[in-house]
């Protein structure tokens, strides 16, 4: 339940589709080009929001659409690694994002600085602070922070919470009920059902990323459902038609 007013770039986002173009390294699509067109054919798709990782990417995409950007840099894939550091926030806002995802946990961060500095710089610079939680000490301890936003990014991904099949949506039911900002579920959300089911938890609004811009990831996704699929070969029976 969101009870304060909301700056317009979070007031455009209630109830809707944000998309996360996102290429990890060594992938063919990890470039700022191809993702600016996948952010655009995003929106154009009726993305009311894009999610980008990266200062380059950032750079590409901006100009390209109208609708907020949230913006993040990660670094490595472990411990803080989501806009780890106040320069990195600085960084993202500078670069065009309206909305800087960071990680929002208490854990120590590389620059030795407390979550509360990104979040400070981040508003100095003009920009919204989304904080990435794993779980809802993570929720309390960014809105305490400063956070305009949190999402559930991180849950499954810190040790704090199993990471489920799809959304977890326990703790989006949880946040939602605990806080009065808005509460954005991030993680997992496979399929149109799901985002609504992350709706009628309470978010806010719903980010997709891999099912909407990872074609590796999906294109593996029917190969293992086929593969599941896939009857035990048998010959075909020899009914002696033809010696009839
Ligand atoms: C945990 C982490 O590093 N999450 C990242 C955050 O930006 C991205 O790798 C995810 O793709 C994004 O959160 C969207 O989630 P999904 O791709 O499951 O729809």
């Amino acid at each position: 339940m969101t009870t304060h007013p909301l700056p317009d770039v979070l007031r455009a986002l209630e109830g809707q589709l944000v998309v996360s173009c996102q290429a990890y390294p060594g992938e063919p699509m990890r470039s700022p080009q191809i993702m600016a067109a996948v952010a655009l054919a995003v929106v154009q798709g009726g993305a009311r929001a894009v999610r980008a990782q990266g200062i380059d990417d950032l750079r590409a995409i901006r100009p390209l659409v109208d609708v907020p950007l949230i913006g993040l840099v990660k670094r490595g894939d472990s411990g803080v690694f989501i806009t780890p550091t106040v320069d990195d926030a600085v960084a993202c806002a500078a670069a065009g994002a309206d909305v800087v995802a960071l990680d929002g946990t208490p854990r120590d961060r590389p620059d030795g600085r407390p979550l509360r500095d990104s979040v400070e710089a981040v508003h100095r610079a003009g920009a919204l602070v989304m904080a990435d939680c794993g779980s809802l000490g993570d929720a309390l301890h960014s809105v305490a922070a400063g956070a305009d936003c949190v999402g559930t990014t991180l849950a499954g991904y810190t040790g704090e919470r199993p990471a489920t099949a799809g959304p977890d949506l326990e703790l989006l039911a949880q946040l939602a009920a605990t806080l009065t900002l808005p509460v954005i579920a991030e993680g997992r959300v496979r399929h149109p059902d799901d985002a609504a089911a992350c709706l009628a938890a309470g978010a806010y609004a719903v980010v997709v990323g891999t099912a909407i811009t990872h074609p590796t990831r999906i294109t593996r996704s029917f190969i293992d459902h086929l593969a599941a699929a896939r009857r035990p070969h048998r010959e075909p029976v020899d009914s002696g038609a033809e010696n009839a």
